[in-house]
């Protein structure tokens, strides 16, 4: 595995170093040649950026993974180790999941070694975004989630909090909140010392080819959302039309957010959340989740990060 580090020198000029761990040599910078990226690109690589942003923290990174079994490993690893460090630490571990293809790729969990040494009693399951559906709807997050995960491991059915699915989606949104307000208040989850919103352990988001994370879509008000934990949307353009969804301060006052994102489809929507694309405001809602005390962490197969600049991780 190849880490490639972005730091800032003394000056708070950009610094880029490139350690090859198979050999345990650090490499000089390769040129701006795409070829001089190949011999990197077979390989697994992490892209770890820490830089200061204006008036803004920012801690990133990027991993990008060879194999989908490989990020599904990389990725259970991650959040087992999360897991471990928030029960020591609190004795709890908030977790909120989204849906789509970011649960199948979280399978690796119901396995060994993870279903053993995990301390699943001591989880707290929400949801980043939920479709307002009836639980065992097709649609509904939850009914992946508890399918494919929940209904795997010894998690205490009590722990798990879904939407209430009997009411509008405007009731279910200021329910979750509810909810949400008195596990706050009950330090099952933190509270941010930033502002005045939860800090959940862990966010863990996929996101979509118009890069929507949660149920916060491009260009829609949902985006614009200060006050609310969590709000709701009656005109998601993709359906079911109607869903509940943390609001971005949420979002980014968590300790940590990943976002999981694969094949090419997904690959423009990474280059814009990801790079530099010389506007002021990123243009996808991807490109402003970003915890402003906690990390970032992507998880990407090569089709996925293919273009990013520099295209090394072309696949
Ligand atoms: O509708 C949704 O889509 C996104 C992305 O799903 P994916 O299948 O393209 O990975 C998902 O993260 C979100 O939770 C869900 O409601």
């Amino acid at each position: 595995m190849c880490v490639l580090s972005r730091s800032l020198d003394a000056r708070g000029s950009p610094e880029v170093s490139y350690f090859c761990a198979t050999t345990s040599l650090f490499l000089p910078p390769p040129s701006s040649s795409s070829s001089s990226f190949s011999s990197f690109s077979s390989l697994a690589v992490k892209l770890v950026g820490s830089m200061a942003l204006s008036g803004g923290h920012k801690d990133r990174e990027l991993r990008v993974h060879e194999s989908l079994d490989e990020l599904s490993t990389d990725l259970a690893d991650y959040i087992a180790e999360l897991s471990e460090a928030s029960v020591k630490e609190r004795g709890v571990f908030a977790i909120a999941l989204s849906g789509g293809s970011l649960i199948g790729l979280m399978g690796k969990l119901c396995e060994a070694p993870y279903n053993k040494t995990v301390d699943w009693a001591k989880w707290y399951i929400f949801w980043a975004d939920e479709r307002v559906v009836a639980k065992n709807h097709a649609d509904s997050n939850y009914k992946l989630a508890k399918d494919r995960l929940l209904s795997k491991v010894p998690i205490i059915p009590s722990h798990v909090h879904s939407i209430n699915d009997t009411v509008s989606a405007e009731e279910a949104a200021d329910d979750y909140e509810f909810v949400i307000r008195q596990l706050v208040k009950s330090r099952v989850i933190s509270v941010s010392d930033i502002s005045d919103c939860p800090k959940f352990d862990l966010i863990l988001l996929g996101m979509g080819p118009d890069g929507h994370v949660a149920s916060l879509f491009p260009n829609h008000s949902a985006l614009e959302e200060k006050d609310e934990w969590v709000t709701f949307i009656t005109d998601s353009p993709k359906p079911p039309p109607e869903r509940i969804t943390f609001t971005l301060p949420v979002i980014n006052s968590a300790s940590n957010v990943a976002i999981v994102a694969t094949g090419d489809s997904k690959a423009e929507a990474v280059h814009l959340a990801v790079d530099d694309v010389g506007s002021d405001s990123p243009s996808v809602p991807a490109g402003v989740a970003q915890p402003l005390k906690g990390k970032l962490v992507w998880f990407l197969d090569k089709a996925a990060a293919s273009k990013l600049e520099g295209s090394q991780f072309s696949a």
